[in-house]
């Protein structure tokens, strides 16, 4: 088993192994201490009939008791509607101050969790077992939870971190390709943000289905994270490098009304954003070039068919944004970004370059 500690707000752990769903009651036991006593564990209806019995019979033999909350997968559930009913069945259950949430699921499950475990009773612990390897590589540290509104992607949220993460490689075996890419995105993205090495590791299109693949991609990824999020846990300075592609990709996964993955919409803006970047002199082919070379070599479909215009009416709500000003993610190097500010009113400029 392999172990990272993440110090932010909060100390606690990473854990990642074969075999640790079955044992999960325990780590859980040590992480919350003796006080808990119920549980809610938050799956979607995919994850629910293959991960919940496991998950629930541990907690049950760790002593605690378990409940569940089932809600309909995908990321249109991640919403005001769906915290609701989950807050309204927390209350129904009487869980109190000294009860715990655990999300088992991905990102959509763990960002929903966090969200509601931050403002049930105005804050009660919870726990991560991620089962995607996007969730595993990215979503279950970090303390980013929230939900999206009509308006766009999570634009309702708190920082709130876990108690624990509890990643189970053995839960990777039941991923489509679709869903590893997902995940590989992300890891593309921590590479090319702060990682040279993980870059050419990826470049060499390791077997994603391989455990000691998943294993090493998450230990790396999750320790950039670790290291950014330590230095600006509330995301208003070094943080936002973790947002590579994603001013282009959370404006891709809304034009498409949330068919396009959120991975798959971040390979697409990391394209984008690049070759922007290129265009307005900011960037070097030497370091844009391998980097839609790796993508494309995983297959990842990387034509965007949106508009500028409508890409970037959509980007308008981006989280980097403040007032007149957008703060933009630049590779400038292969393994190395840098955040620089852009006028919103050149948004448009910029994106049409990055769709040449
Ligand atoms: N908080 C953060 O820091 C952060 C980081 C990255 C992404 N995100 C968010 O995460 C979400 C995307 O996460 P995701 O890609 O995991 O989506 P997801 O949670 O919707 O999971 C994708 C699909 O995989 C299914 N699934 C989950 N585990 C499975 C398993 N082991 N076997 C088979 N099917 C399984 C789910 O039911 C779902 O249909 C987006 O909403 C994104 O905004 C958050
Ligand atoms: O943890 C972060 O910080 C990230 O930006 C990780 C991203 O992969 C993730 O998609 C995050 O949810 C995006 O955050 P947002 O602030 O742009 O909503
Ligand atoms: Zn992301």
């Amino acid at each position: 088993m392999e172990k990272i500690t993440i110090t932010a707000s909060k100390t606690y752990e990473v854990l990642t192994g074969s075999g640790l769903l079955p044992r999960a009651g325990a780590y859980i036991r040590q992480a919350l201490g003796e006080k808990v006593r119920k549980i809610c564990v938050v799956t979607d209806s995919n994850v629910a009939p293959l991960y919940s019995d496991a998950l629930i019979s541990s907690l049950e033999e760790s002593g605690f008791v378990a409940v569940k909350f089932v809600f309909a997968a995908g990321e249109a559930s991640k919403s005001l509607r769906t915290l609701s009913d989950l807050l309204e069945f927390l209350a129904q259950r009487q869980l109190t101050r000294s009860d715990a949430l655990v999300a088992l699921g991905g990102g959509v499950t763990g960002d929903l969790t966090g969200f509601a475990a931050a403002s049930y009773l105005r804050g009660i612990p919870f726990v991560q077992v991620p089962t995607t390897l996007l969730a595993a590589v990215d979503s279950s540290v970090g303390g980013k939870t929230g939900v999206n509104l009509e308006a766009g992607k999570n634009l309702a949220g708190a920082f709130w971190q876990p108690s624990l993460v509890l990643f189970d490689t053995d839960t990777m075996a039941t991923l489509s390709q679709d869903l590893l890419l997902d995940g590989a995105a992300e890891a593309i993205k921590a590479g090319a943000i702060a990682d040279k090495e993980l870059l050419s590791y990826i470049r060499e299109k390791p077997d994603l289905k391989d455990p000691a693949v998943i294993t090493h991609l998450s230990g790396r990824a999750i320790e950039i994270k670790r290291r950014v999020v330590q230095e600006d846990e509330r995301d208003i300075g070094a943080r936002q490098l973790l947002n590579f592609g994603h001013t282009l990709g959370h404006a891709i996964e809304k034009c498409s009304g949330f068919s396009v993955s959120h991975g798959h919409a971040v390979a697409i803006g990391m394209v984008i954003e690049s070759r922007a970047a290129l265009q307005f002199g900011w960037s070097r082919e030497d370091c844009t070039a391998p980097l839609s070379e790796i993508l494309k070599k995983f297959g990842f479909p990387l034509d965007c068919p949106y508009s500028a215009s409508q890409l970037t009416q959509a980007a308008l709500s981006d989280k980097k944004r403040q007032g007149d000003r957008l703060t933009l993610v630049i590779p400038v190097a292969q393994g190395d970004c840098q955040l620089k500010e852009l006028p919103v009113s050149r948004l448009e400029e910029f994106i049409k370059a990055g769709l040449s």
